[in-house]
């Protein structure tokens, strides 16, 4: 059975969903299959980027689920080496001939690679595609609060998602507040911490407990909770359906605090003031 994961309304209007699937690494015969699965399971928005090397794939999965173009909520990635305006245009026009399709849902600089000092022009050559409607909604992924007042300031425009290292051991609350004044939807990426320590952390084992559900589902709930988008990646369908199936309880505001204290930092060398990504 089809899980129905609820939608939300970004702050163009367009439509998104509470949790997404994350795409990296799926790649190949078994990629496509494990993305169609997951499209069959019930999420709706599918994140890619140039640099995972598998937009041919997502574009397959989308056209061989049985799902409706128009169901699913394709988002794709600008790389660093395409950072600038007409850059980002013929790097859109790329990634659209690769996944064989006429439109992104969603559309991200990757990274900000702040020492390129281009991500302004990016955002300004996305706002070109989305007026033409080959991108529907434009976000980016990495980006400071410093960031994005200068994105919003310079181009006047908001974004509408920012994709952010986001679990348990790095709840990003400034941001997350940040985004809340702006109607910025915030996305998880490694949500789950990359399946880390943190699924057999004593907090999540006890509140799974009581709740009866999988530590999993416990740290989805978390994001769910805290108004981001998780991205779980899962090549395997019973986890797939595990990590989708969490509309069915609620946690206490106690746990979600007890969960956030959890918090220690970031896991990788992943600081968008310093991180390059090309
Ligand atoms: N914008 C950015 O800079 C970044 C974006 N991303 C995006 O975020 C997505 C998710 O992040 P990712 O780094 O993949 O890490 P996740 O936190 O989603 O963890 C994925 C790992 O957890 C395992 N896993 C998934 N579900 C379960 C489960 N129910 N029980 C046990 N283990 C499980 C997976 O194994 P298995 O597949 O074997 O089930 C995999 O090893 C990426 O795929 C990508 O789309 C990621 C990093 C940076
Ligand atoms: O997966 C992504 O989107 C990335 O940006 C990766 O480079 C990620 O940051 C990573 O793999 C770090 O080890």
């Amino acid at each position: 059975m089809t899980i129905d994961i609820p939608q939300i309304t970004l702050n163009d209007g367009h439509r998104f969903a509470e949790v997404g699937f994350g795409t990296y690494r799926l790649t190949g015969d078994d990629g496509i299959a494990a993305i169609a699965s997951a499209i069959e399971t019930g999420y709706r928005v599918v994140d890619t980027a140039v640099n995972y090397g598998n937009e041919a794939e997502v574009g397959e999965a989308v056209r061989s689920s049985g799902v409706g173009r128009d169901e699913v909520i394709v988002t794709s990635k600008i790389p660093g080496r395409h950072h600038g305006y007409d850059e980002a245009i013929a790097s859109t026009r790329d990634s659209l001939a690769t996944l064989g399709l006429d439109r992104l849902d969603l559309h991200l600089i990757h990274w900000p690679n702040p020492s390129v000092d281009r991500y302004v022009d990016t955002f300004r050559g996305m706002l070109r595609l989305q007026d033409d409607g080959l991108i529907r909604s434009v976000g980016v992924s990495n980006f400071t609060e410093a960031m994005l007042d200068r994105l919003i300031e310079e181009t006047g425009a908001i974004p509408a998602v920012n994709q952010v290292e986001m679990h348990p051991y790095f709840p990003q609350t400034a941001l997350r507040a940040f985004h809340e004044t702006h109607g910025i939807r915030t996305e998880s990426w490694s949500p789950l911490a990359r399946r880390t320590e943190l699924l057999s952390e004593t907090t999540i084992t006890e509140v799974a407990a009581a709740h009866g559900v999988t530590p999993t589902q416990i740290v989805v709930r978390w994001h769910v909770q805290n108004g981001s988008t998780p991205i779980p990646k899962s090549a395997h369908a019973d986890r797939q359906r595990e990590n989708a199936d969490v509309f069915g309880f609620t946690l206490t505001d106690d746990e979600v605090a007890r969960i956030s204290a959890l918090e220690r930092g970031r896991l990788w060398d992943g600081d968008p003031n310093t991180h390059e990504e090309m």
